[in-house]
């Protein structure tokens, strides 16, 4: 059995895959390392061999957990690393090991599964954009907030913005103005997310032509899909990239 863990800036999205056949036995997102270890030790006992994971985390932070997997599981970790050039992808950053890793291996997964030109979005504590070409060139991207940093912002900035987390998953329900703060605040921060999505898609068919792939992926994947009808939604697009980054044997 192989642990995946897809270490962002907040969550920590994990998986266990049955090696051989390739399948998802089980999986989650927890909110820390020591979430992580008690979803694990709760599993009913599938023996765990081996451990790829991708960091945008610090390498102390990154390294403390594979530590702790390492005492508790008695398994090594294998992490993605920077590359110029993997699977017919090449990196377009001026500094490539500076392109964050979970882009890196949405890209690799993209390009590998359209096999054609492809926009990756990725929608997470901040959201990016990635384009890459018909020959695997990748052109680079955007990154901006998500939908956690821009209602933070407000609500941090501002002395009269406070409402909580319940309240916000029911302000999207609809779209009309809001009547509300949070309704206002919710659905303004959305129509930035869909505004972002939209102007990706153009920027795409002037860099890409016609003929190219939507990817969506990252937690919030599901609040723009309506808006990029011919999108393929993939939540576990960076561990696509990840099998491919970091092969087992
Ligand atoms: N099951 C879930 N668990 C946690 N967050 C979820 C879930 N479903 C949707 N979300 C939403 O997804 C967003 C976080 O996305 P994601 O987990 O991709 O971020 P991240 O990997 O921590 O961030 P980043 O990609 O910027 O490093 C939050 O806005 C959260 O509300
Ligand atoms: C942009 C994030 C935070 C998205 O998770 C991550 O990919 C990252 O830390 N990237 C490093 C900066 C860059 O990609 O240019
Ligand atoms: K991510």
């Amino acid at each position: 059995m192989i642990l995946e863990l897809d270490c962002g800036n907040s969550f920590i999205k994990w998986r266990v895959i049955d090696g051989a056949q390739a399948v998802t036995v089980i999986g989650g997102v927890v909110g820390s390392d020591s979430e992580l270890v008690s979803a694990l030790l709760a599993m009913p006992a599938p023996s765990l061999t081996h451990c790829r994971l991708v960091s945008v985390r610090s390498d102390d932070e990154t390294l403390a957990l594979t530590r702790r997997l390492d005492e508790l599981f008695g398994i090594e970790s294998v992490c993605a690393r920077p590359a110029l050039e993997m699977a017919g992808v090449r990196n377009g950053y001026v500094e490539y090991q500076r392109l964050g890793l979970d882009r890196w291996l949405a890209v690799l997964g993209a390009f590998h599964l359209a096999k054609k030109p492809c926009l990756v979005l990725d929608l997470g504590t901040a959201v990016t954009s990635d384009l890459v070409m018909a020959d695997g060139e990748h052109l680079g991207g955007f990154i901006c907030p998500g939908m956690p940093l821009m209602r933070n912002q407000l609500r941090t900035h501002t002395r009269r913005i406070r409402y909580d987390d319940e309240a916000a998953s029911r302000a999207l329900d609809e779209m009309a103005p809001g009547r509300t703060t949070v309704e206002a605040v919710e659905r303004g921060c959305l129509l930035m997310l869909r505004g972002f999505v939209l102007a990706q898609m153009e920027l795409a068919k002037e860099y890409l032509g016609d003929n190219f792939e939507v990817f969506l992926t990252g937690g919030d994947a599901l609040l723009v899909r309506d808006v990029l009808p011919g999108a393929r939604v993939l939540p576990d697009l960076v561990f696509v990239g990840l099998a491919i980054a970091c092969p087992l044997d």
